[in-house]
């Protein structure tokens, strides 16, 4: 759909360079996603494999962050395999509604209610990152925490729209339960994509 080189706005790699590639196409239907035009694949044209990656080597940032959409609809075998050949580091975003395809060095899982992550994708995530919308998504964040592995990092983010009403539930959260951490969307307050 698009990629943009920019900074990593979110969860536990936030603040790094990398080359952002959006592929198209998303059936989850989160009713606050902020990026709703990526959801029909048939909008966006296909970009070739060794385009993205001759583009993506063009970078001084040498990591890759493939979002979406959900990006797992793919087999995205071909995709890691050329960046990781290319000396890239692979990192993905997702909903883990579907099944982990390709090789990653970062796996940021992101459990929707909408459409709930396959089990076989808890043991590969690197960070679990919960979006609270409402108080109740606490105790549900909890019962993904619960799947994840020891060493999985776990971050709470606000959605962004009720960012000022939940930061202090967040905050005392956090407090309360130190094992978590606080994500933000700091791209949105830099103004950058
Ligand atoms: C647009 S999604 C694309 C990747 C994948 N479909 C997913 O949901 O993880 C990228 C990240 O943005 C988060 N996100 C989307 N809309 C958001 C919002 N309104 N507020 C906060 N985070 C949001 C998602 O939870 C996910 O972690
Ligand atoms: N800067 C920046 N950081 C991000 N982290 C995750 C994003 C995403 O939409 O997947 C994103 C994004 O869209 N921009
Ligand atoms: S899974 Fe990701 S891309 Fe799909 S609707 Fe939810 S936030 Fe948006
Ligand atoms: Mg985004």
């Amino acid at each position: 759909m698009e990629a943009f080189y920019t900074i990593q706005g979110e969860g536990g790699n936030t603040g790094t360079a990398a080359y952002f590639i959006r592929l198209g196409g998303c059936d989850v239907g989160c009713h606050w996603c902020d990026v709703k035009e990526s959801w029909d694949a048939e909008l966006h044209p296909l970009t070739p494999i060794n385009e993205i990656v001759e583009t993506a080597k063009t970078f001084p940032g040498k990591t890759v962050v493939v979002t979406g959409g959900e990006p797992l609809l793919y087999n995205l075998h071909p995709l890691t395999a050329g960046l990781q050949d290319a000396g890239i580091r692979t990192m993905i975003e997702t909903s883990g509604a579907y099944p982990l395809s390709g090789h990653w060095d970062w796996v940021c899982l992101s459990p929707k209610k909408f459409k709930a992550p396959d089990a076989s994708v808890y043991p590969f995530a690197d960070e679990l990152k919960v979006i609270i919308f409402n108080k109740s998504d606490f105790a549900w964040a909890e019962e993904h925490a619960a799947r994840v592995g020891a060493t999985c990092k776990l971050y709470l983010q606000p959605e962004w729209s009720k960012a000022g009403q939940l930061m202090p539930l967040i905050v005392e959260y956090v407090k309360n339960n130190p094992q978590w951490r606080v994500s933000l969307q700091t791209h949105k307050y830099m103004d950058i994509p």
